[in-house]
């Protein structure tokens, strides 16, 4: 299935991309922006699915989370800057980048399209619930390991006696909602 889905992928990119030169030239390989964008879900399983893509000799991926369009202090550094963190790519080659926060950023669907409607948005989503637990339980183990206190889920997610919706793990499960911004545009 992912090899289907990387095949169309590079011909719905092919008119995207060939704005560069053919060829394999040392020229030809530079740093280019995303084709495609892992945009979530936390937990959803998204180093998997880059590193499955990046299997594919025609995909470099960017290794780290570049958290360009979801955090104001990496956008104003502009575009060079986000290019400059990719990898380095031969014409035809696929770049992709996974940054699970864009899908709940409210302006990163905004900030994506004016930098390039064309791009592919790849996400992959998870049992909601479950999605939550995973959360939760890494922002606990980070917690723990910093010696920082934390509090039960129970607590994080009941607020007398009812579901606190104003709890972030929780709100991050809120698929829809997130979508929808995203369907605005794309
Ligand atoms: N192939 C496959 N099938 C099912 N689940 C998988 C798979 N690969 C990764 N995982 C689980 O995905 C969780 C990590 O997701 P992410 O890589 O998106 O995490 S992160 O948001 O980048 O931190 C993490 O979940 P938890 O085990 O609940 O922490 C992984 O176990």
């Amino acid at each position: 299935q992912l090899l289907v889905c990387l095949r169309e992928l590079r011909i719905s990119l092919t008119s995207v991309t060939s704005a560069t030169p053919s060829g394999t030239s040392n020229a030809s390989a530079l740093q280019r922006l995303p084709g495609a964008i892992i945009i979530g879900v936390r937990k959803g399983g998204t180093r998997a699915l880059l590193e499955m893509l990046n299997l594919h000799p025609d995909v470099e991926v960017a290794k780290n989370e570049i958290h360009y369009f979801n955090l104001d202090e990496n956008f104003r550094k502009g575009l060079d800057w986000y290019r400059a963190q990719m990898p380095i790519t031969l014409p035809g080659q696929l770049t992709v980048e996974k940054t699970p926060g864009y899908f709940t950023a409210p302006l990163a669907p905004k900030r994506i399209w004016a930098t390039n409607p064309a791009v592919k948005l790849l996400l992959i989503v998870r049992d909601p619930a479950e999605r939550l637990v995973s959360d939760y339980t890494q922002v606990l183990h980070n917690r723990i390991q910093q010696n920082k206190p934390y509090q039960p889920l129970e607590e994080l997610l009941l607020s007398q006696g009812h579901i606190n919706p104003k709890y972030k793990a929780l709100q991050r499960s809120f698929y829809y909602q997130h979508l929808a911004r995203w369907l605005e545009l794309f």
